[in-house]
């Protein structure tokens, strides 16, 4: 099986290279880089002792993706990582967010029409949800969608519209839309892991760098909610139980032999307190985390968690990594990396370069299809 991985070299995304890579499937990541640097994957492929393909290249532009898509080796499905992520920075920056999410994955999806590969992985989120009632709680997959409170949700759920009528209309697709609720934590490596470009939009990479003293405190955005100690609640996941759902995903996606339309949250069914993972995580690590508690950020909901039974039920897939493995493999990553991946230049790869992951795999593709 060969895999295309867009946002490849992301958090997620190269969580999910390398367990793919560990369970015997070719991998090609495809990446802009815009969040994310090349080094991650060079490290993918040393923790997998596998070669994995590299393409620098943007979704948006279609003929980078046909390039791969109608390359030497066929491509049986695509997981669709690629995109931004941020609630609160898609409040302020709209059009960008649109732009990349929506417009990308309509490029991507024409991309893989003409290559006539019809498997995809879509990356969508629990912001789809809303702000949903209490009487909603834990979230089922059938509870009220579209109702969102952000540019960033509102381009996902678009795009989950998206493919609801390909698959009307083209039903041999087959299409998860995996709902993940809040992805944290690293490879127990400590060899990859979440390696934010300036100051942190999450939780768990802002309260591990105030841990580490690179960041003087946290503040906690609102403490008014209508939760038990309120502050926002959450379904924090492990990225390494993402990551295995991923490919439980592929795997039950290759099992069909019609089409199919599955929508899976991807959740622990376990909503978590601002303060109760600030405070685990002191505990676990034994560092302490000053923090003050400030004002709501806008495009922010008081609370939602999981209902993971539909993932276990067709996938045989569920979370097994507790709140406190998330804080002890996220501090491991944040001591052995203390600046994530920025020390590694991004040009780690010089053409040519012995240590490339293979100079024949690393094809650099511009927006404009011009090679760099
Ligand atoms: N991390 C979360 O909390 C979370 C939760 C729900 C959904 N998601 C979604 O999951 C996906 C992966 O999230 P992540 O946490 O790994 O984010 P990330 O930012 O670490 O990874 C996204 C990757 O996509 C790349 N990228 C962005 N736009 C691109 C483009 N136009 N062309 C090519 N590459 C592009 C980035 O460089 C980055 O490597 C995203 O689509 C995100 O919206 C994330
Ligand atoms: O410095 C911070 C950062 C976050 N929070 C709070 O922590 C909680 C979690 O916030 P964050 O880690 O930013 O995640 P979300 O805003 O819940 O969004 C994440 O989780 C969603 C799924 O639930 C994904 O779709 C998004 O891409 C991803 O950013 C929220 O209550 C925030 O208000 C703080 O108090 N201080």
């Amino acid at each position: 099986m060969h895999v295309l991985v867009t946002g490849g070299a992301g958090f997620i995304g190269s969580h999910t290279c390398l367990h793919l890579l560990e369970n015997g499937v070719d991998v090609t990541a495809f990446d802009n880089f815009c969040n994310s640097s090349p080094d991650a994957l060079r490290r993918v492929q040393e923790l997998a002792g596998r070669r994995l393909q590299v393409v620098e290249g943007d979704v948006r532009d279609t003929a980078s993706l046909h390039v791969i898509l109608n390359g030497p080796t066929p491509v049986d499905a695509v997981v669709h990582f690629a995109g931004l992520k941020s609630v609160g920075e898609s409040v302020a920056e709209p059009v960008r967010y649109y732009d990349n999410n929506v417009v990308g994955t309509l490029h991507l999806i024409e991309a893989m029409q003409r290559a006539n590969v019809f498997t995809l992985v879509f990356s969508s989120t629990a912001t789809v949800y809303g702000n949903p009632a209490p009487e909603h709680l834990p979230l089922k997959e059938t509870a009220p969608c579209g109702q969102t409170h952000s540019p960033y949700a509102t381009s996902k759920w678009m795009v989950e519209r998206c493919l609801a009528d390909l698959h009307l209309a083209q039903p041999h697709w087959r299409i998860a839309r995996l709902r993940y609720f809040n992805p944290v934590g690293a490879h127990p490596s400590g060899r990859i892991g979440e390696s934010p470009l300036g100051i942190p939009n999450n939780l768990m990479p802002f309260v591990s760098q105030v841990a580490s003293g690179v960041r003087p405190t946290l503040s906690i955005f609102g403490g008014d909610y209508p939760t038990p100690d309120g502050t926002g609640v959450r379904d924090y996941i492990h990225v390494m139980d993402l990551a295995e759902g991923h490919v439980a995903t592929l795997k039950y996606l290759a099992t069909r032999k019609e089409g199919e339309l599955l929508t899976l949250n991807l959740g622990t069914g376990e909503g978590r307190s601002v303060l109760e993972v600030v405070h685990t995580f002191e505990a676990v690590t034994g560092q302490a985390v000053p923090y003050q508690i400030v004002s709501r950020r806008s495009g922010d909901v008081p609370a939602y968690y999981a209902n993971a039974a539909q993932a276990q039920k067709m996938l045989q897939w569920h979370a097994t990594r507790t709140l406190e493995d998330m804080c002890a493999d996220t501090w491991r990553w944040q001591t052995a990396n203390p600046c994530g991946y920025q020390n590694e230049s991004n040009a780690i790869y010089p053409k040519g370069s012995a240590d490339s992951p293979s100079t024949s795999t690393v094809h650099a593709i511009s927006r404009d299809n011009k090679g760099i």
